[in-house]
């Protein structure tokens, strides 16, 4: 019996800095994962300035907890979940120094996860304590690295990527985002922030790609809207799934 007791692993999504959609990948990375018949389960990582509550529909609900543990929040996509969006009230500021803000990573991570095989983390952008506690304590099985294709936000994404390799943490490789626009009244695609950047950058690196996410106003408009285009259809769940297939891959083979 224990021998088939699978061990939880966790997928640690992190970025160089902020706003280039590391928050909407894994709430869709989790939603895909979840599609396609994995138990997975999601912690947002970012104390300071949570958005998973917002992003799974889940805002204004209280975990529940017993034997001092949390139970995470289910969101109606599948995905149970745990933030401090969850726990403080919409727009109410986190002044917390260091050693708070590993405790309260290790409670969201520590709590009751049950059968949820797959952890995904996202991660606060940068490479500050929250990152050095998942990294030392948690240990991550893999990171997905999420960059947008310009220049700078690939120079900070390198920087997360040697967070990861100093914590011996196994790199599962580097997604695309906002990457090529189609324009909703004229259907020219144009490229705001360049194509192929993250791409280039990452077989540079020798970085397996994992796949592409174009800027797409529905990603926008559904994600603040709290709902992940993943769980629904056409070209946009599909990048997602895409991604979701290339992680369980990789996942299932390291
Ligand atoms: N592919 C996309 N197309 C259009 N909008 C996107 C896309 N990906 C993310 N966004 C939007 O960009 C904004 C920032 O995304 P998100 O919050 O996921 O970034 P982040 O990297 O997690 O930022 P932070 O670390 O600062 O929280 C959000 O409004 C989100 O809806």
């Amino acid at each position: 019996m224990t021998a088939e007791k699978r061990a939880r692993r966790i997928i640690a999504v992190g970025s160089g800095k902020g706003g280039v959609g590391k928050s909407t990948l894994s709430a869709n990375l989790a939603v895909a994962m979840a599609r396609l018949g994995r138990k997975v389960g999601l912690v947002d990582a970012d104390i300071y300035g949570p958005s998973q509550a917002r992003l799974l529909s889940t805002e204004g609900r209280t975990p529940e907890a017993s034997d001092s543990k949390m139970h995470p929040v289910q969101s109606p996509f599948g995905v149970p979940l745990l933030s401090m969006g969850h726990l403080v009230q919409p727009g109410q500021a986190i002044a917390w120094r260091g050693p708070m803000v590993g405790n309260a990573l290790n409670q969201l991570m520590d709590a009751h996860w049950g059968d949820a095989e797959i952890i995904v983390v996202d991660l606060p952008p940068g490479t500050g304590d929250i990152q050095l506690t998942m990294l030392q304590k948690h240990k991550p099985a893999g990171a997905v690295i999420v960059s947008t294709p310009q220049d700078l936000a690939l120079m900070d994404a390198t920087r997360a990527i040697s967070l990861f390799e100093q914590g011996q943490i196994p790199l599962i490789g580097m997604v695309e985002n906002m990457a090529g626009y189609i324009c909703p009244h004229c259907g020219e695609e144009s490229d705001p922030f360049g194509v192929g950047g993250a791409q280039a950058a990452a077989m540079t690196m020798n970085l397996p790609f994992l796949g592409r996410v174009p800027l797409d106003i529905q990603i926008r408009r559904e994600s603040d809207a709290g709902h992940p285009v993943a769980a629904g259809d056409g070209p946009q769940a599909e990048a997602y799934l895409n991604i979701a297939r290339a992680v369980l891959a990789w996942l299932d083979t390291h």
